[in-house]
């Protein structure tokens, strides 16, 4: 099943007075199942479809369904909604709360959900087994390494149990090895269910070529044999 469908995306910001279009046009459908890297030049609009595709961003024309539902239809509210609820997000410099110890990271989600509060640790701690880190899911980031810390953030972004996740340059803070291991978990976790879809942007060429598919982006348009 398409996670993503993408048609014709247009994005354009006004910089005083001129408009740059960061999308002209991108067309791409993406099934579950897979670990997918977008790759492309400097400024190509790797980062702008990625931001489109989590509901961070809307496009100034073209459509966008993911997991189901339309995105240019969602009012702000309801972009936050999907945002919490059916993406998850990891980025290169991990983003997790200092004060937070590792499962109250990868909880948070849940915990600001009053439904699901009861539910937050045991499934955090199951998550963080999940990813190798059941020893420490007590520790603070400051007192876990990089890749651990983007271990808690894998796990964190699990937590809500997402079709789909956006990872951009999760390797690009980590030396090779760990960011060879952490490569290798994102793949597990995109193989584990059968719909689920991990995309990365990544300028590293050894992070693409672990992946299922490459998407090109080029002048603000995919590749049209990747799309
Ligand atoms: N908020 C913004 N305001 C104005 N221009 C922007 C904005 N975001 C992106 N752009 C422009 O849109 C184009 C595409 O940017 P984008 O960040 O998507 O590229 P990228 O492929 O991710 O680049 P990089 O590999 O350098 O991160 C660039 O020319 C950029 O300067």
């Amino acid at each position: 099943m398409a996670v993503v469908e993408a048609s014709n995306l247009v994005r354009e910001y006004r910089m005083g007075t001129e408009t740059v279009r960061a999308l002209d046009g991108a067309s791409l459908t993406l099934d579950g199942g897979q670990f997918v890297s977008v790759v492309g030049p400097s400024g190509a609009g790797k980062s702008t479809l990625l931001h489109i595709i989590g509901a961070l961003d809307t496009p100034t024309s073209g459509t966008i369904r993911v997991d189901g539902t339309d995105l240019t239809a969602l009012g702000d509210d309801e972009a936050s909604e999907f945002r919490r609820n059916r993406v998850g997000f990891i980025f290169q410099f991990f983003n997790l709360v200092p004060t937070l110890t590792a499962w109250e990271n990868v909880a948070l989600p849940m915990l600001l959900d009053s439904r699901s509060f009861t539910k937050a640790k045991p499934r955090a701690v199951e998550l963080l087994e999940r990813v190798g880190l059941g020893a420490r899911v007590d520790h603070r980031p400051a007192e876990l390494s990089g890749g651990q810390m983007q271990r808690v953030a894998i796990a964190r972004s699990l937590i809500m149990g997402p079709k789909i996740l956006l990872a951009d340059e999760p390797t690009g803070n980590l030396d090779s090895k760990t960011g060879a291991d952490v490569l290798e978990l994102l793949a597990e976790v995109a193989h584990d269910e059968p719909d689920r879809l991990v995309l990365m942007v990544t300028h590293d060429n050894n992070a693409a070529a672990v992946c299922d598919r490459i998407v090109t982006v080029r002048d603000g348009r995919i590749d049209e044999r990747d799309a």
